[in-house]
């Protein structure tokens, strides 16, 4: 029988002006961007984390500390990449993934085909089973005062 196993993952990024937007592996072009020690990518590492979650296997601060210079401004495409490698390491493949973005501004909806080929060409998973949602927060809270963005996953995974 098949063992499917299901995992979270939330994460926050501040917005400052003169910082790169990376968000599903592409670059935005906004006057505001994310601050981390990588490139702060917030879909990506909630991906990570919900992946890694699913795996019982900690979360992305786990195996890639933000204390490390190694990943220094890191671009997160490559931690996701080692987050897949790992754990189809202990036999695990993708059901799914179901993400939210939680940023006032800018639009998302027409980034996300591109977010989407991307993140299948790194995880090596099918379009169809990476699903990207986005919301403002009614101009509420941190995200609706543009202070910061922050994202959900969920993910499905299971041994064959
Ligand atoms: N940054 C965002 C936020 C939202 N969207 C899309 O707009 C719809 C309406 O947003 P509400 O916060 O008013 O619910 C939302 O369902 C998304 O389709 C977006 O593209 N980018
Ligand atoms: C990705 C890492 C490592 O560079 O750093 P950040 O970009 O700060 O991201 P965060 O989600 O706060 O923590 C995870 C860290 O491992």
């Amino acid at each position: 029988m098949q063992k499917f196993r299901i995992g979270f993952g939330y994460d926050v990024h501040q917005l400052q002006p003169e910082n790169e937007f990376w968000l599903g592996g592409i670059k935005l072009d906004y006057h505001l961007g994310a601050v981390g020690h990588s490139d702060a990518d917030v879909l990506i590492h909630v991906i990570c984390d919900a992946v890694l979650g699913a795996a019982n296997m900690r979360d992305i601060g786990y195996h890639f500390s933000d204390q490390d210079p190694k990943f220094k401004g890191i671009d997160s495409k490559i931690l996701l990449k080692e987050v897949m490698d790992l754990v189809r390491k202990e036999g695990y493949e993708i059901g799914n993934i179901d993400t939210t973005i939680c940023l006032q501004k800018p639009k998302i909806n027409p980034h996300i085909p591109a977010m989407k080929k991307c993140l299948s060409e790194v995880m090596n998973v099918a379009e169809e089973d990476i699903s990207i949602k986005a919301t403002t927060t009614e101009r509420l809270g941190f995200v609706g005062r543009e202070e910061g963005v922050s994202a959900y996953c969920a993910a499905l995974i299971y041994k064959g």
